[in-house]
């Protein structure tokens, strides 16, 4: 049976940067069966001819590389509905254009899931449905179990989808192989041998026009709960005993529930908010004068947190997370430093740690490590064992939806780890939120706060 998607919110910036050119990638590799559709749901008076008009702009901005026929094969199955995806009834008047199982796609900001899920749990779903949810999932731990308990009303947890791109990208798959297809690592890839960890997502970008979400959001829900989490989650994890669904998602729950937050919120975690400047070439105002942003919220497009997991493998050992908009270049990678070694038989040398960076933009691994230099044999120089990774033939998303149509929710976030990642945070929001840590400027373009 053909699948459509129902995309509430199919007007937003997800769909139009990141899921339409997916789709229309997985049409032209066959992958969507040929009557598939998708119905954008969202409250702009649009018709399907708007929308579609509005889509052909986003496919030439974001999906470039495709042809113009390929764009239009996706285009002519697009149709829309103009809705409020809080109203049981415009839901139901939407559900009833799709036949067959649809996919609902909550492509939301986070604080809509709630209303929605609630009114999709009065429609109901046909049988075969699913659902996916994108992160942040929800607001609070307390608003991850509310949601949790209404898709569990609506569908088994089989056929809920909690989305979280960051664990299709390239490097993040890679880790799996690096880590359990190869002897050499698994044996040091603890305490005794790795001193810290740190997970960056600096990104250049500033608001970019998404106040209505981000402002409610902040970084620390927008990629600390969910990414940042992640990655740490794949990093520390004991070795699954298969990569599906069963081992994959519940060995990284085990370690979620072992990473603890800071002792001390206020020395384990920066939070920064960008004033005017210049990032990556473009002049951005400060961030509580872009348009949409109320000032007073204190919402931070800054965090640094470090944490650590309290378990027999990485005892003691800091994990750091930081992610931030605006700086002054963009760097997603997980760096692992090692300890020095016990003794070092090279008179006066101070070498650096090993290093393994495992870099998400571009997709790369490079381990960092002391040889012996050029001329004088006991003299140590620096050298970079380096390699770039094969591209995948499609994005995160592509890969994500493909697994979807598939019902494999292998790279899907269980319900545990989603309650478990806001138990972690939770402490540092709440005294953020009471001002015991101060949000500290930070002008665009540069290296973020000063810590
Ligand atoms: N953008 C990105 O890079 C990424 C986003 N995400 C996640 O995707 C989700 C959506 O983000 P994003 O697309 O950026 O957000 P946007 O603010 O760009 O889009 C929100 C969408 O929701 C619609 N919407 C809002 N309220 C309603 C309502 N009551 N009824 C119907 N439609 C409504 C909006 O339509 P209208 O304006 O007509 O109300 C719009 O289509 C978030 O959870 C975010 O975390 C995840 C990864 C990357
Ligand atoms: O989920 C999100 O991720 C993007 C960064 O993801 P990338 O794949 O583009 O690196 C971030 O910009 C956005 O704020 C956040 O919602």
């Amino acid at each position: 049976m053909s699948r459509s998607f129902v995309v509430l919110g199919g007007s937003g910036d997800l769909t139009g940067r990141l899921l339409l050119p997916s789709l229309a990638r997985l049409y032209d590799t066959g992958v969507l069966p040929e009557g598939s559709e998708l119905l954008a749901v969202a409250q702009e008076e649009w018709d399907d001819d708007a929308y579609r008009s509005w889509a052909r702009d986003r496919l030439a901005a974001h999906a470039g590389d495709l042809s113009r026929e390929t764009h239009e094969r996706l285009v002519d199955r697009l149709r829309y509905v103009q809705g409020d995806v809080t109203d049981a009834a415009d839901l139901r008047a939407a559900l009833a254009r799709v036949d067959g199982e649809p996919v609902v796609y909550l492509a939301l900001p986070h604080t809509l899931f709630r209303p929605t899920l609630t009114a999709l749990a009065e429609v109901g779903l046909p049988e075969g449905a699913r659902v996916v949810v994108e992160k942040p999932f929800g607001a609070d731990q307390a608003d991850a179990r509310a949601l949790n308990e209404l898709l569990h009303r609506l569908l088994p947890e089989e056929a809920v989808f909690r989305v979280d791109h960051f664990l299709a990208k390239q490097t993040v798959l890679n880790i799996l192989g690096l880590r359990f297809a190869n002897r050499v690592f698994e044996p040091i890839w603890n305490a005794a041998h790795v001193e810290r960890v740190d997970i960056v997502a600096d990104e250049t970008l500033g608001l970019e026009g998404r106040a209505g979400y981000y402002d409610q959001a902040g970084a620390l829900r927008d990629m600390v709960q969910n990414h940042l989490l992640q990655l740490l989650a794949i990093v520390a994890m004991e070795p699954p005993l298969a990569v599906d669904a069963h081992s994959l998602p519940a060995r990284k729950a085990d370690v979620l529930r072992a990473v603890q937050p800071p002792a001390d919120v206020r020395t384990g975690s920066v939070r920064g908010r960008y004033t005017a400047g210049t990032a990556a070439g473009r002049a951005l105002p400060r961030y509580a004068d872009e348009e949409g942003v109320d000032p007073a919220r204190q919402t931070e497009t800054y965090a640094e947190v470090t944490v650590t997991v309290d378990n027999w493998r990485w005892a003691g050992v800091p994990f750091r997370l930081r992610t931030g908009k605006a700086l002054g270049a963009d760097r997603q990678e997980i760096v692992v430093r090692f300890r020095p070694v016990p003794h070092l038989p090279f008179l006066d040398a101070e070498p650096e740690p090993d290093l393994l960076r495992l870099s998400l933009s571009p997709d790369a691994i490079a381990l960092e490590v002391n040889l012996n230099g050029a001329g004088d044999p006991f003299d140590l120089e620096r050298e970079v064992l380096a390699a770039r990774l094969a591209p995948h033939d499609l994005p995160a998303y592509g890969l994500l939806l493909r697994e979807l149509l598939d019902g494999d929710t292998t790279l899907s976030i269980s319900d545990v780890e989603a309650e478990e990642s806001w138990r972690i945070v939770e402490p540092v929001l709440a005294a953020w939120a009471a001002s015991e840590v101060p949000l500290l400027d930070y002008p665009a373009g540069s290296a973020g706060p000063a810590a």
